[in-house]
């Protein structure tokens, strides 16, 4: 079997997404997402200019040697361009393989661990009486985890909390616009979000916050202390994670269990988060971690320190990467949860997909491969438009994580 093409579609139904589609002599197709939001055209590049021509007249059966030849041949190792683009190749093999293969590709990489796929809904709201009526809508639709975002007094906007309760997505501009940041103001407000979201949705729900990347380590730790009597499934990103140390020093002031990795790229990223068990969840995914084949290592590695899997899944994730992220949710054993963006309706026109929401899981596609196709016509009909993630600031002016 062999590659004959391979081409880069980009569609904006509502957001940019670029797929790469690899075509076979055996009429066999595979797809693969390589979106990163706001730098998406850095990627389309990656591949057509570099990663492409080398593909040509390989035997598409080769997953690994061709995950090998990308990332030792590139020379210039790692990185979110460049790692998003080998994920693509790599979920688009596993998909050619699958289909070769007439299996889910869940059975090719060991067969369900579980019967469905936990995932976790996004309440949010500009209050914390409007969050927990959300919630409440969610626990409603099944959801047995949900996490929790919430305005902050005295702040035009913050992470998580959107105008459409159904649908977050953060790149809202040509370029990027600027927001104002207040720790001292989110500090006083999550514990009471917590505190009344118990008080509502009771004991059992599982309920989760996304720090996104803004507090001090000793800050989350107080943050982590402050949320323990209410016993938060995972309080996200609570610092930047270039340096893997702050996570040290937040363990040493709370048990609220963290987890962190939607921004790696590599098992270098997380090595030494996993291996001091700084942290309980790696949220790394297919789309930016270099794929199936890559990400699955992460998940072993990660298992023999007792940290569960949490892939990230934003709307800026497209279906086909949703598609892949379950076969792997389904066939870990070290499995925690799958976040669950929805995708609004015109996007899962352009990507029809087999998986589907029941009970608070996800089931995966019981189709060969990854179980979602690309409609290249209606796809046709978004052309890419610019937009940016926010940029943060302090109030004194000072440029900050968003
Ligand atoms: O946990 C999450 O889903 C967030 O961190 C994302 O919404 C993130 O902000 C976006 O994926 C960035 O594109
Ligand atoms: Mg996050």
């Amino acid at each position: 079997m062999k590659i004959t093409s391979a081409k880069v579609i980009v569609t904006c139904p509502g957001r940019n997404f670029v797929t790469l589609k690899i075509m076979t002599d055996e009429g066999v197709y595979g797809l693969g997402d390589a979106t990163l939001n706001g730098r998406e055209l850095s990627v389309v590049s990656y591949l057509e200019d570099h990663v492409i021509p080398c593909l040509i007249g390989r035997d598409p059966h080769q997953i690994e040697d061709i995950w090998q030849f990308l990332y030792r041949g590139a020379y210039w190792r790692r990185g979110p361009v460049t790692m998003s683009a080998v994920a693509a190749v790599d979920m688009a093999l596993w998909d050619i393989k699958g289909k070769v293969a007439n299996l889910p590709v869940y059975q090719l990489m060991g067969g369900k661990c579980r019967t469905g796929v936990m995932v976790y809904g996004h309440a949010n709201g500009t209050s914390i009486e409007d969050t927990i009526e959300v919630a409440q809508s969610y626990k409603a639709m099944g959801y047995k985890a949900i996490r929790l975002q919430c305005g902050v007094p005295g702040l035009a906007s913050t992470y998580g909390v959107s105008k459409d309760k159904m649908f977050y997505e953060p790149a809202d501009a040509d370029l990027p616009t600027e927001n104002i940041w207040s720790t001292e103001a989110y500090l006083r407000v999550v514990p009471k979000l917590f505190a009344a979201a118990r008080e509502a949705l009771g004991e059992e729900v599982h309920l989760l916050h996304d720090v996104h990347h803004r507090l001090t380590p000793i800050e989350a730790g107080r943050l982590g202390r402050d949320l323990e009597p209410y016993r938060p499934f995972w309080m996200e990103d609570a610092v930047v994670a270039e340096n893997q140390d702050n996570f040290r020093l937040i363990r040493q002031h709370t048990t609220t269990p963290l987890a962190v990795g939607e921004i790696f790229n590599s098992i270098w990223d997380c090595k030494d988060l996993i291996q001091n068990q700084l942290i309980d969840y790696i949220r790394a995914t297919v789309v930016h971690a270099g794929g199936l084949t890559h990400l699955k290592k992460i998940a072993a590695f990660a298992d023999i320190y007792n940290v569960r899997t949490g892939c990230h899944g934003a709307t800026d994730l497209s279906p086909v990467c949703m598609a892949a992220a379950l076969n792997f949710d389904v066939s870990v054993p070290n499995f925690g949860v799958q976040e669950y963006m929805r995708h609004t309706d015109a996007t899962d026109e352009v990507f029809p997909h087999q998986y589907y929401f029941k009970d608070g899981d996800m089931i995966v596609n019981e189709t060969p491969g990854l179980g979602v196709d690309i409609d290249e016509e209606k796809a046709a009909k978004y052309p890419y438009q610019r937009a940016y993630l926010p940029v943060n600031r302090l109030q004194d002016g000072t440029l900050f994580n968003w």
